[in-house]
């Protein structure tokens, strides 16, 4: 049955993206160019003319309006879709809600670069009295897990991972080799996960690499779920070669 294919997209800007703070697993909207870009994903993938079997999708409301564009666009509204916690945004704990110059201010620039470029340092706790904490800790969605004394407070990128892979591994690959055509879409981060496990990526490698909001990539995979081919960006010539050297440049970085 190999090669396989799966297609993943990074929901469209939100709208605390565009305000630039501290998202995680607050539940914020997509911003108007985040609509746009949803749609534009779903143009993409209706030119390549894909169709899927299964959506998969976090529990919060940008990237399953993400999604829900995409199917839209493709005639595939009604499409089976499951929504997990576990492809959810890494959770920001104490900062969330939080800009740059509130975070600077609160927790220095020494901690900031810190955090930058850290895998495994946490940023502080989601503590009960956080403005948004019974917002996100009492959301009803959150009912079919994760449990009370598991719900995260904060999470750094390794956590984040640790997480969203036991998902990949025990529900979507099954899938993948039953021979299903599968789309994901989640967040920056809950796919980084992917992307390291998929590309045997190391942690810096992951940390230099920032996915484009609202561009479908492909993985063509054997039948080992090696990649033959990785983030294959869609859409029309321009958006894709902007993303390829925007996802090229982020390794060059310094
Ligand atoms: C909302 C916001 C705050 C800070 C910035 S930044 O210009 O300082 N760049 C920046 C900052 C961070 C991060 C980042 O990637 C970044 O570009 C983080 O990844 C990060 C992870 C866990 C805790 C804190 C941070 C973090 O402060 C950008 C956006």
């Amino acid at each position: 049955m190999a090669p396989y294919k799966i297609v993943m997209v990074r929901h469209g800007e939100s709208e605390w993206n565009e305000k630039n703070l501290f998202c995680g697993w607050f539940d914020a909207l997509l911003s108007e160019k985040g609509k746009q870009e949803a749609k534009n994903a779903g143009v993409a993938l209706k030119n390549a003319e894909y169709k899927f079997d299964v959506a998969y999708t976090s529990v919060l409301t940008r990237a399953q309006n993400t999604l829900q564009a995409i199917l839209n666009e493709i005639g595939q509204q009604d499409l089976e879709t499951i929504k997990t916690w576990r492809l959810n945004e890494r959770h920001y704990g104490g900062l969330t809600g939080l800009n740059k110059a509130e975070t600077a201010a609160k927790y220095g620039d020494e901690q900031v670069a810190i955090w930058r470029r850290s895998f495994d340092v946490p940023p502080p706790p989601m503590e009960a009295d956080h403005q948004y904490y019974d917002n996100i800790v009492k959301d009803p969605r959150y009912a079919a897990g994760p449990a009370p004394d598991q719900f995260p407070k904060y999470e750094s990128l390794k956590l984040t991972i640790e997480r969203t892979l036991p998902f990949w591994n025990e529900t979507i690959v099954p899938q993948i080799k039953a021979g299903k055509s599968i789309l994901i879409a989640a967040h920056g981060n809950s796919l980084r996960g992917i992307v390291k496990h998929l590309d045997q990526l190391s942690d810096d490698q992951i940390m230099a690499l920032n996915l484009p909001t609202g561009i479908p990539f492909v993985y063509t995979l054997d039948e080992d779920l090696k990649p033959i081919k990785s983030l294959e960006f869609l859409g029309d010539p321009e958006t894709v070669k902007k993303a390829m050297e925007a996802v090229a440049n982020q390794g060059k970085a310094k």
